[in-house]
């Protein structure tokens, strides 16, 4: 664990190459997401610079010339070819779909969500004493009502970019907490506070856990507003993966078509892969007998630690012993996300999605395959689960799925297949 992501491997500077293709000397103009040291042959930048990028040598480092004309490697995953207009209209959008109340509704009404926030909070309440606490994305004002109830903070912000706020502050004072609870209408990046806060509190995790990238607002509010040794709640979030069977969602999607009405329309399933199959079915209720081995943490994410731009390209490895022979249609993500003792006395709470756990409203998330395979009791499935956010629609990322299975006497049984999936974009 480097810098707070760990399952994940690092770039290495490849040798600028220049016998690039002629399509990748394209050049593109591309701007910074945040600062960059460079050492080297690597170039400098600083956050929001405009770089011209004159060839592509890898995935992950790019030559490019900065405005003055210097020019050197720069880490793909600082960069965006986003303007900030395209990425303020974005915003819009994604602000709008949290003015109504359904959304709201759905997150109050997952118990097992809600009350993982409140026992965290209630077995640390002793601690809040006289603390400043942060709610990042307080939307109906939950969270940072529960931490004026049970806690004795000094001062609550509860920071909420869309409509809602303006009812949140309502609520708020019908509540009798506007001494303790501030509510300010705004996205938490362009907020300002006269004091710095002990703690935050945010629940933020989407679908795939990373889904919205509203971590990367958590992650903003904590270099900039949260106190050197404050809290982050949730302190730390990890994703799961298990390969599964799913007959009934295949045959519902695929199958299907092989006979409707006494007719065949299989000539369909081509497109059918297109359409049904290219992103993750995001509402699937795993049923544990459909494992076929022990579910792998992938990915485990110290919110305080792990930098924005580690979020860019995140690339997983992964190795399964199938447990019991099957088929393989897909495989499944949840995540956990993590409360710890706000000292060591006190128990970490955890929040887990899986389907060993209550259910909440994220479900699980089912990658299905374009055609499922048969595996065999030992066999072993190894292969690579790479989460890229899209760099033009900044809350969307791809993931690419790549796997291979080897028999139990390590013969090649499936060699490599890979497929692309797109949530949502
Ligand atoms: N768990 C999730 N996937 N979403 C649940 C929380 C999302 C809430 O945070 C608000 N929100 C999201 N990003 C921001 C931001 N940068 N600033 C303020 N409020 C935000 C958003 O408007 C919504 O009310």
């Amino acid at each position: 664990m480097e810098n707070g992501i760990s399952g994940s491997t690092h770039p290495v500077i490849d040798t600028h190459n220049d016998d690039v293709d002629t399509r990748d000397a394209l050049e593109e103009i591309v701007y910074a997401l945040s600062d960059f040291k460079g050492l080297g042959t690597q170039l400098t930048f600083s956050q929001g610079s405009c770089l011209k990028v004159l060839s592509r040598p890898n995935e992950h480092w790019w030559w490019a010339e900065r405005e003055d004309g210097c020019q050197g490697y720069a880490p793909v995953n600082h960069l965006t070819t986003l303007t900030r207009n395209r990425q303020y209209g974005q915003d819009m959008e994604y602000f709008d779909s949290y003015s109504h109340l359904k959304i709201h509704h759905e997150m109050l009404d997952d118990k097992a969500r809600t009350l993982a926030y409140q026992t965290a909070i209630r077995q640390n309440a002793h601690l809040l004493t006289d603390k400043v606490i942060l709610d990042v994305g307080c939307g109906t004002g939950i969270l940072s009502m529960m931490c004026a109830r049970y806690g004795r903070p000094k001062q609550v912000y509860a920071v909420e970019a869309s409509d809602i706020a303006e009812y949140t502050k309502d609520v708020i004072h019908s509540n009798k907490m506007s001494d303790t609870v501030t509510v300010l209408h705004s996205k938490v990046e362009e907020v300002q506070l006269e004091e710095s806060v002990d703690v935050i509190i945010s629940e933020w995790m989407g679908t795939i856990l990373l889904f919205e990238m509203m971590v990367e607002s958590v992650l903003l509010a904590r270099d900039r507003l949260l106190k050197d040794g404050g809290t982050l709640w949730p302190s730390t979030a990890s994703l799961f993966l298990v390969p599964c069977s799913a007959q009934k969602q295949y045959g519902s999607k695929m199958e299907f078509w092989k006979d409707q009405y006494g007719f065949d329309l299989s000539d369909l399933i081509e497109i059918a892969k297109e359409e049904f199959l290219q992103k993750p079915v995001h509402n699937h209720i795993l049923d544990p007998a459909d494992c076929l081995s022990e579910a792998s943490r992938i990915l485990n994410i110290d919110m305080r630690s792990v930098r924005r731009e580690d979020l860019e390209q995140i690339d997983l490895d992964f190795e399964f012993t199938v447990q019991k022979s099957g088929t393989l249609h897909g495989f499944c993500t949840w995540f956990q996300v993590d409360f710890e003792g706000l000292d060591q006395s006190i128990h970490t709470v955890y929040l887990n999605t899986g389907p060993e756990h209550e259910l909440t409203h994220w479900k699980q998330n089912l990658f299905l395959l374009d055609s499922p395979l048969s595996v065999d009791k030992d066999d072993v499935i190894t292969g690579q689960f790479n989460l890229h956010r899209n760099p033009e629609w900044r809350r969307h990322l791809r993931v690419l799925l790549r796997f291979r299975v080897m028999s139990s006497s390590n013969n090649l049984k499936v060699p490599d297949r890979e497929k692309l999936f797109y949530v949502w974009r």
